[in-house]
């Protein structure tokens, strides 16, 4: 118990920046693909990354970082599914500066190309790239660089994971990806996945909207 209390408290110590600021985190919902979006970022440098955006909701998504005050590096995308992608392009034009991202192994065009291992960072934070194959082969976890929080995109969803029948998907890949890639992260890492169909998800008052390993 005492050994629990200690590691959040240090985890809630990890997750500020330089001034000691907390990371900034809204998670996003878009309803008729029941998608996720995330925006982190540094609240001193103001610097900050928006993950899977969806084109019908990224004039919201940049309406907000506009009024957060904030800047938006990059839109960054787990994989090249249509309900992602699409919003990277858009966002590009409605915030000058911001670069597009996702995997080389996706085969989709972006600013930036990134690989397993690869950081993108924002501030005082970055996310550390996790090939996560198997849902497609170009999937990627994203990991905050202290784990406290990862985002999964559709390899792991809640109670559940992405679909392997479709577009290269690979279910014995995806069993690897999820055991050696999610599972092997910190027991306190919040979870963050790419959907929510079922109505599984709640919003708590401190926010905390993810699910801890390994019982998501
Ligand atoms: N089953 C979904 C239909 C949408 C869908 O196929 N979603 C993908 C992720 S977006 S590429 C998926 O992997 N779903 C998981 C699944 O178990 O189907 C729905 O219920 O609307
Ligand atoms: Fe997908």
């Amino acid at each position: 118990m005492a050994e629990a209390v200690l590691r959040v408290a240090r985890r809630q110590l990890s997750q500020r920046g330089g001034s000691g600021a907390p990371i900034l985190l809204r998670q996003m919902f878009e309803p008729v693909s029941c998608t996720f979006t995330y925006l982190l970022g540094d609240r001193e440098s103001r610097e900050a990354v928006l993950i899977d955006p969806v084109l019908e909701t990224a004039p919201r998504d940049a309406q907000l970082i506009k009024e957060l005050g904030l800047r938006l590096l990059y839109a960054v995308n787990t994989h090249c599914h249509a309900d992602h992608i699409t919003g990277s392009g858009l966002l590009r034009s409605l915030l000058p500066g911001c670069q597009s991202v996702i995997s080389r192994l996706s085969g989709a065009q972006a600013d930036l190309h990134i690989e397993d291992g690869d950081s993108i960072r924002f501030g005082s934070f970055a996310l550390e790239t996790r090939a996560s194959p198997g849902h497609t082969p170009g999937c990627v976890t994203f990991v905050l660089n202290d784990h406290s929080m990862a985002f999964t995109g559709d390899a792991l969803l809640i109670r559940g994971c992405g679909r392997t029948d479709f577009q290269q998907g690979c279910a014995k890949t995806l069993y690897h990806s999820v055991h050696e890639k999610i599972f092997t992260l910190p027991g306190d890492c919040l979870i963050y996945p790419a959907h929510d169909y079922h109505g599984f998800f709640a919003v708590p008052a401190n926010m905390r909207c993810g699910v801890q390993t390994p019982t998501a």
